[in-house]
């Protein structure tokens, strides 16, 4: 086995077309994911989280594009591949799941079909062996009496058992990696922690990396060992996810940390306690000069204001993108 991590982005760079203009909503994005590990991307609504994953899977449509840098999945350059490819890609080495079930199952066909499908496309087995599979695979996402739930339609089932028929299409094929985009947001809550562990229970039972999406950085602390903090377009901090708790770097950081229901303990920048970040994440065509997240910053001085801090790597492992960084 390649001792090379599974994922590495580098410098990614996202642009949206405006007219003739191109805003990079996604910049010098930069993280690995090794075999079998869960990284976890978080950052408020509008961080360029979802595009950044969309990206990764050749999903990106107009006005969105990927303006630069690289992503080499298990060595190869994938940036670049043409849809043919990228679809053998997607499903079967690289899955996804997402906020919303309903959006990417197919109202119209039982849901038993649409995970034989992807053993028919992506492993060649007969319809007979596929369907004997879906069932198998509708099991191990603990979907009671799975013999018979085949032939239920999406409509047929809760949020939940929607989710985990989700999973179970994504894992059918066995993928390096799983890409999760909020995948417990539209759950209750007692649904999303049992969804998650069902994530986290088949990906470390398959050896499947996951790259996990939220703005709740209780959840991604939970579920990731390390964790990567998006604002406007940027990585801005990348930790080992308990370091982020104890010791986050980035003031954007340290808010997201004290406006935690339990965690929100004094900021090691602030005086104050923070309950919540004051103000909203910019439209992409208005991110301010310098730092982005300067106009926000209660730590923000002139330097921030005019000069864009580059990455600086910390002592005791990770990165941060800020000039008062601790
Ligand atoms: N199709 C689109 N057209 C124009 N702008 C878009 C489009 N999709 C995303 N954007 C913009 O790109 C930026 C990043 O969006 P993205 O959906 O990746 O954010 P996010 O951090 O995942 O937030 P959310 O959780 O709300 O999806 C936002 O400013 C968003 O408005």
């Amino acid at each position: 086995m390649s001792r090379k991590p599974l994922l590495e982005v580098e410098n990614l760079r996202i642009d949206l077309s405006v007219g003739d203009a191109k805003f990079p909503a996604v910049q010098d994005v930069s993280f690995t994911i090794e075999r079998g590990e869960t990284f976890g991307l978080v950052g408020e609504s509008g961080c360029g989280k979802s595009i950044t994953s969309l990206a990764l899977i050749g999903l990106l449509r107009h006005p969105l594009s990927i303006g630069g840098g690289t992503i080499r999945f298990d060595g190869k350059e994938i940036q670049n591949l043409s849809q043919s490819e990228m679809r053998k890609l997607r499903g079967n080495r690289i899955s996804m799941i997402f906020q919303e079930p309903m959006t990417a199952l197919n109202p119209l066909s039982p849901i038993g079909r649409q995970i034989a499908e992807m053993f028919v496309l992506h492993k060649g087995v007969s319809w007979t062996e596929a369907n004997r599979l879906a069932v198998e695979a509708l099991a191990s996402v603990r979907v009671p009496a799975p013999e018979r739930r085949v032939k239920d339609y999406p409509h047929q089932l809760s949020g939940g058992m929607r989710q985990r028929v989700m999973i179970a299409i994504a894992l059918a094929c066995e993928p390096d990696l799983l890409l999760a985009d909020e995948p417990t947001t539209a759950l209750d809550v007692t649904v999303q922690a049992e969804i998650l562990d069902l994530i986290r229970e088949l990906s470390a039972a398959r050896g499947t990396a996951v790259l996990m999406i939220s703005h709740d950085l209780g959840l991604i602390a939970n579920m990731c060992r390390r964790v990567g903090v998006m604002y406007a377009g940027r990585l801005v901090e990348e930790r080992i996810a308990d370091e982020v708790f104890r010791n986050p770097s980035h003031p954007y950081t340290s808010g997201l940390v004290a406006s935690l229901p339990l965690l929100g303990a004094r900021s090691k920048h602030g005086r104050q306690r923070l309950k919540e970040i004051a103000g909203v994440v910019p439209p992409v065509a208005a991110f301010p000069a310098g730092c982005r997240f300067n106009p926000r910053c209660y730590a923000a001085t002139e330097l921030c204001r005019v000069e864009d801090p580059g990455v600086t790597p910390l002592a005791n492992g990770g990165l941060v993108r800020c000039h008062h960084h601790e």
